[in-house]
């Protein structure tokens, strides 16, 4: 059968074990030749795929629930629920999406995007079914590195407790989260899976060689103590515990879950799964490069090369002034899960005793962060913007509110494309103006990023340097120094017309939309976006003209309405105008997500005619 022929689940269930197993090589198949064209998340998804056709084989979608944690690993059940024929639209706008989406299948029952969610929507699943008095069940699929993170404590806590509800979680250990898994946990995990080790040598199935019996000993004796001695944390957290299983072996899986179906209390299946699974190159990486990928040659691995022309991503740009600034005054910086994503592998390599990666636990490291602040450590603490919504009240009431000196690096800050709606970087503006003390600023270049982490460790207050997913001119063999800068703005264009005020990225838009119109406008650069230079806005204000504030942020509570506050307090009457997002966006370029919200140069052009 062609994988596009499969228009839903049932197509697959009258199949024997031997047809699923060719299914799966199929699909490893598909998913490696798709992606190496398309980009998307290769690794997790090719060690998801036994899982994912157990679940569908053995239980009967969407009358019982599939909950993804994240919803990256999700590709296999999408081919499965009949959208095979679109994977060349991936990630792409008003393509496929990378996550699950509700608008796609109603096979698609929980969209998150954000770890660590999926135990708790599976509470909530049942609990919702138990009192609608609905038929089927709830599984949720769940990674060793989401498990990690508090939510999923806090959920399995509760749900292990709730004996009147018998939930599935399938935790899919590959022993990655992007990077290495970390922590305790992790420990845990690694002892558990010792006794799979003990299990086959149990059933004869291991092939002992001599010159591995040390190890096997250390390793049976490491088994044994997770089992009897200290006991597993799942059984004590009231679940029952299957495994560890092979989470790659079919028929195994299918037959934990018929188990599993017929147990009268919630369960916990440790599946043990090798992330890239079927592609070499993906499997042997444990850096995490084949999490996520943009297109790549299969025969290599390697991206496809685009001419990058002395630029670099942001990201490197920060991780370098990081690295610099070290000459300075030695930094401690706490990584929540994304070393890979904001290039701090290089500060690690050479300060691996000034980085801790804390998992995906964002709650946490903010808090951490706070409490080494306060005892006299200087911090960087670099988040997605969108994970930034995580902490917020950590960040809220142990760093803002009492004012203490933590720096931000906030990456990924406005659109971020194809990953989509649940990644966009929209709301950190927005959530850092409604805390006290914090200093929000935004680069437009390599220099001023240098500059403003020189500014953010020379001043007092909690300091956000949030920065896009776009590349800006960097010679890292010839860095920008670190200048001294005041907490002002900068005329990023001469004018007396009208007044442009925008951030990052917003004021090459005003700056094209300036040239294009050919109103003598002059444009500020509000590199800090809180507080705003009062003394240049005045000025401004005082031209007597029209004043219009662009942002690449969800509008609510950002830099224009403090400048309208400003405007009224000292009563200037201006026509000010604005532009920002004010809608969901989902995946797409960066250029179709600017369409997509109505703020691109187009419009822009036409706002700016009509001011
Ligand atoms: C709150 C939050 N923080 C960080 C991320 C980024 N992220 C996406 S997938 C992932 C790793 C997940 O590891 P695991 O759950 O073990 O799944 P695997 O990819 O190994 O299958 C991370 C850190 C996220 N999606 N959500
Ligand atoms: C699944 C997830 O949340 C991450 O893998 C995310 O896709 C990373 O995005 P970047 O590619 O921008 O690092
Ligand atoms: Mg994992």
């Amino acid at each position: 059968m062609k994988l596009t022929d499969i228009k839903s689940p049932k197509d697959i269930q009258s199949m024997s074990i031997k047809e699923l197993e060719t299914l799966s090589a199929e699909i490893r198949h598909f998913l490696v030749d798709s992606i190496s064209k398309t980009g998307g998340h290769l690794a997790s998804n090719l060690g998801a795929v036994e899982l994912s056709i157990a679940l569908h084989y053995v239980f009967d979608s969407p009358n019982d629930q599939f909950i993804f944690d994240v919803g990256h690993q999700s590709y296999t059940h999408k081919i499965l629920t009949g959208r095979a024929d679109q994977f060349d639209t991936l990630r792409q706008h008003n393509g496929l999406s990378g996550y699950i989406n509700y608008k796609e299948s109603i096979h698609d029952v929980w969209e998150s995007g954000h770890a660590g969610t999926a135990v708790s929507a599976l509470h909530g699943i049942l609990k919702a079914k138990q009192l609608k008095g609905e038929s089927g069940t709830a599984i949720a699929l769940v990674g060793d590195g989401s498990i990690t993170s508090g939510m999923s404590f806090e959920a399995l806590n509760l749900l292990g407790s709730d004996h009147t509800l018998k939930g599935i979680v399938i935790l899919n250990d590959n022993n990655m989260s992007i990077s290495k898994n970390v922590g305790a946990l992790s420990k845990v995990l690694t002892a558990l899976r010792g006794n799979r080790f003990f299990m086959k040598l149990r059933n004869g199935i291991a092939k002992i060689m001599p010159n591995l019996i040390a190890r096997i000993y250390r390793r049976l004796k490491r088994a044994v103590k997770a089992l009897f001695q200290s006991g597993n944390i799942f059984e004590e957290l009231g679940y029952a515990y299957i495994g560890p299983i092979d989470g790659n072996d079919l028929k195994t899986v299918i037959k934990t879950l018929n188990q599993a179906k017929k147990m009268k209390k919630s369960v916990v299946i440790h599946a043990v799964t090798e992330k890239g699974k079927g592609y070499e190159i993906a499997a042997a990486d444990d850096n995490g490069k084949f999490h996520g990928v943009s297109s790549f040659d299969k025969n290599t691995g390697a991206p496809v090369k685009t001419n990058h022309n002395g630029m670099k991503s942001f990201s490197e740009v920060i991780s370098e002034a990081m690295i610099h600034y070290q000459k300075i005054e030695k930094t401690f910086v706490i990584m929540p899960a994304m070393l890979v994503g904001t290039k701090f592998e290089k500060f690690y390599q050479q300060f691996p005793d000034r980085l801790i990666d804390v998992g995906i636990a964002e709650e946490h490291a903010a808090t951490m962060a706070g409490a080494m602040a306060r005892n006299g450590v200087s911090v960087f603490l670099p988040l997605y913007a969108t994970f930034t919504q995580r902490a917020y009240d950590q960040i809220m009431n142990d760093i803002a509110r009492p004012d203490t000196k933590v720096i931000f690096g906030i990456d990924r800050a406005g659109f971020v494309g194809d990953d989509g709606s649940t990644h966009q970087g929209l709301f950190d503006v927005s959530i850092f103006h409604s805390m006290p003390n914090v200093v929000i600023t935004m680069p437009y270049d390599a220099q001023e990023a240098f500059n403003l982490i020189r500014y953010g460790y020379s001043q007092t207050h909690p300091f956000v340097i949030r920065y896009p997913r776009l590349e800006t001119h960097f010679d890292p063999a010839n860095p920008p120094k670190f200048e001294l800068i005041t907490p002002t703005w900068t005329v990023f264009s001469e004018g007396d017309e009208q007044v442009w005020i925008s951030y990052g990225p917003g004021l090459d838009l005003l700056l094209k939309a300036k040239q294009a119109i050919g109103i003598n406008a002059r444009i500020l650069n509000a590199r800090f976006i809180r507080p705003i230079d009062e003394v240049m806005l005045k000025e401004s204000l005082e031209l007597n003209t029209k004043v219009f504030v662009y942002e690449e942020a969800f509008g609510s509570g950002t830099l224009y309405h403090h400048i309208l506050e400003f405007a009224m307090k000292h009563q200037f009457v201006n026509k000010i105008g604005s532009m920002s997002v004010k809608d969901v966006i989902h995946h797409g370029t960066r250029e179709h997500n600017q369409k997509d919200a109505g703020i691109d140069l187009d419009h822009l052009i036409e706002t700016l005619k009509t001011l």
